[in-house]
């Protein structure tokens, strides 16, 4: 099991720290990996000039499985756009052909007060966001910004083809099958020609997928329904824009962006897995970030690149385990609980387990 490992910029190392000590902790129950540090983002810029050095590249393509912490921060952000950190994690998604990133977000019954919504509203949510992850306006040409009648015009290019759209769609039917049988597809075909080539190819899609049931929804109303009544949703597909901003609104409905992972999974499986959230540079350095999203997402990394079941799930029974025994960081504390730091959490992980 060789995974490359990519803390990146601000609380990516303190969260990635705590995570391979959760990984170490497993080793005696088959997780025998090598782990092959790489640079990524702002310190690899630092470092080498470029967001993506190709020693990065070129351990991403050897490793199994890549988990990466978070990149960027103020520091970069007057770089040229092809020095910023984030240039570095778009490149990597595109040079493995990431294209399909699940972000499950589920509430522990542990912190349905700390949701922004009420615990009526949100108990018993689990919802998985399927997001295209390698096309659409963030990768579209052309791009720029360009002189104009004497103006500055920025642009970019929202596009998507079939087979790019198909593939997502698949990898959205496949899941809603296996869990409660319901996708929403969500896009803004009202408005815009690729979303109403997505909204075509869903529904082409869905005569391979009888016993799925398939809805559609614009992206504003989504956005709305998701802080209405989020459990009417199961599996949820959107484009790589609309499901960036859709997982981390669903973020807060679970207490914490702190608490969502994601796996981000190429054709032919190989994945990268990372938090969903940034780098957090308001709490960088201080030891308060919440390192539970990075350990579910290496729980989802033993699930699906090495097929590691078992200890997937005595991760995630460890999380639990630690959420009903009181210990939260900063970002899901509430009066009554037991406040810790980002090495604590690590610590308490390791006793559940
Ligand atoms: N995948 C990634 O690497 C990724 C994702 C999002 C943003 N970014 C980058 O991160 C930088 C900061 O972006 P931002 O501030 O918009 O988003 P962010 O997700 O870094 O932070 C948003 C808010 O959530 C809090 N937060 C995030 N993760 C947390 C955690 N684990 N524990 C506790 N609190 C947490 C932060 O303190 C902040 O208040 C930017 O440069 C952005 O481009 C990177
Ligand atoms: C940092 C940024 C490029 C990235 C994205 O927009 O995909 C982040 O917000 C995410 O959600 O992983
Ligand atoms: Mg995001």
């Amino acid at each position: 099991m060789k995974i490359c490992v990519l803390p990146g910029d601000g609380i990516g190392p303190e969260i990635m720290d705590q995570t391979l000590r959760v990984l170490e902790a497993l080793r005696g129950d088959g997780v025998n990996f090598e782990a092959e540090f790489a640079l990524v983002g702002g310190a690899a810029v630092d470092a080498t000039g470029s967001p993506l050095p190709e020693a990065t590249v070129k351990l991403a393509d050897e490793a199994d499985a890549l988990l990466l912490g978070a990149v960027g921060g103020p520091k970069w952000d007057n770089y040229p756009r092809d020095q910023r950190p984030e240039r570095g994690l778009l490149g990597i998604r595109k040079q493995l052909e990431l294209f399909a990133n699940l972000r499950p977000a589920i509430l522990y019954p542990e912190l349905a007060n700390a949701s922004s919504l009420k615990p009526e509203i949100v108990s018993g949510l689990d919802i998985l966001i399927v997001r295209e992850l390698t096309g659409d306006i963030y990768f579209g040409q052309p791009r720029g910004i360009r002189e104009e009648n004497g103006e500055r015009v920025g642009f970019n290019t929202m596009i998507y083809s079939e087979s790019e759209i198909r593939r997502i769609g698949k990898v959205a039917f496949e899941a809603a099958r296996k869990r409660d049988k319901k996708l929403c597809s969500v896009d803004k075909m009202n408005v815009l020609e690729t979303t109403q080539l997505w909204r075509d190819v869903m529904i082409e899609l869905s005569a391979d997928y009888p016993d799925v049931e398939l809805s559609h929804m614009l992206v504003d109303n989504a956005a709305m329904q998701l802080v209405r009544a989020p459990k009417q949703f199961d599996v949820m597909v959107t484009g790589n824009m609309f499901g960036d901003i859709l997982s981390d609104e669903a973020s807060m409905l679970t207490g914490s962006i702190g608490m969502l992972p994601s796996a981000s999974l190429n054709a032919a499986g190989k994945g990268m897995y990372e938090p969903s959230h940034g780098s957090a540079p308001d709490i960088a350095g201080k030891d308060i970030a919440n390192p539970l999203a990075t350990m579910l997402s290496a729980a989802m990394m033993l699930r699906y690149s090495f097929n590691l079941e078992t200890q997937a799930a005595r991760i995630e029974t460890a999380v639990k385990k630690v959420l009903a025994a009181g210990y939260r960081t900063g970002d899901i504390y509430e009066p009554g609980t037991r406040r810790v730091g980002t090495k604590e959490m690590g610590d308490a992980v390791i006793a559940a387990l």
